[in-house]
């Protein structure tokens, strides 16, 4: 798959790690920055991830900041985008395969790397399902999004 991630300052550390392991797993990586250290508001960062997702030209996103929280908040304003904070394996693939989340947040303040690698590792192997019911609630979603 193609995979969109970004980070600010605060997930950058980690966001080099998860790079490196992506593209380990033999997906194509673009990284959309930061590309240094220097701060920067997880809002601008979450509008160049959403960008990619929605445009068709990433397959799915990643996104890290310090908690998570904010790259989730941010993401969620963008119409077409369902994004989660997954700190627990569970959620890594049942957002995707419930929820069909596009783009998965980190907290590089939370989660160590070799849990984040295992989380992500979880997050691309997920597919949605094609039950019924996971159809019906995102659809409901879609439509939620198409209105507000
Ligand atoms: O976690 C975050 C937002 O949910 C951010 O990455 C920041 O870590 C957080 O807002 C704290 O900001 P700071 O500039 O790193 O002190």
């Amino acid at each position: 798959m193609r995979i969109v991630i970004g980070s600010d300052h605060a997930g950058f550390p980690l966001k080099a790690a998860i790079c490196e392991h992506v593209a380990a797993l033999g997906h194509e990586v673009e990284d959309v920055g930061s590309h240094t250290p220097d701060p920067v508001d997880f809002p601008d960062i979450a509008k160049a991830v959403t960008e990619a997702v929605v445009s068709g030209e990433a397959d799915r996103g990643l996104m890290v900041c310090g908690t998570g929280v904010g790259a989730a908040i941010a993401a969620n304003k963008v119409r077409g985008i369902r994004a989660a904070v997954c700190h627990d394996i569970h959620s890594a693939h049942q957002s995707v395969e419930h929820d069909n989340v596009n783009v998965m947040c980190l907290g590089a303040q939370i989660v160590g790397s070799w849990l984040a690698k295992d989380l992500v590792e979880s997050y691309l192997n997920a597919e949605f399902a094609t039950d019924e019911e996971f159809r019906r609630r995102v659809d409901k979603l879609t439509k939620m999004d198409e209105e507000r």
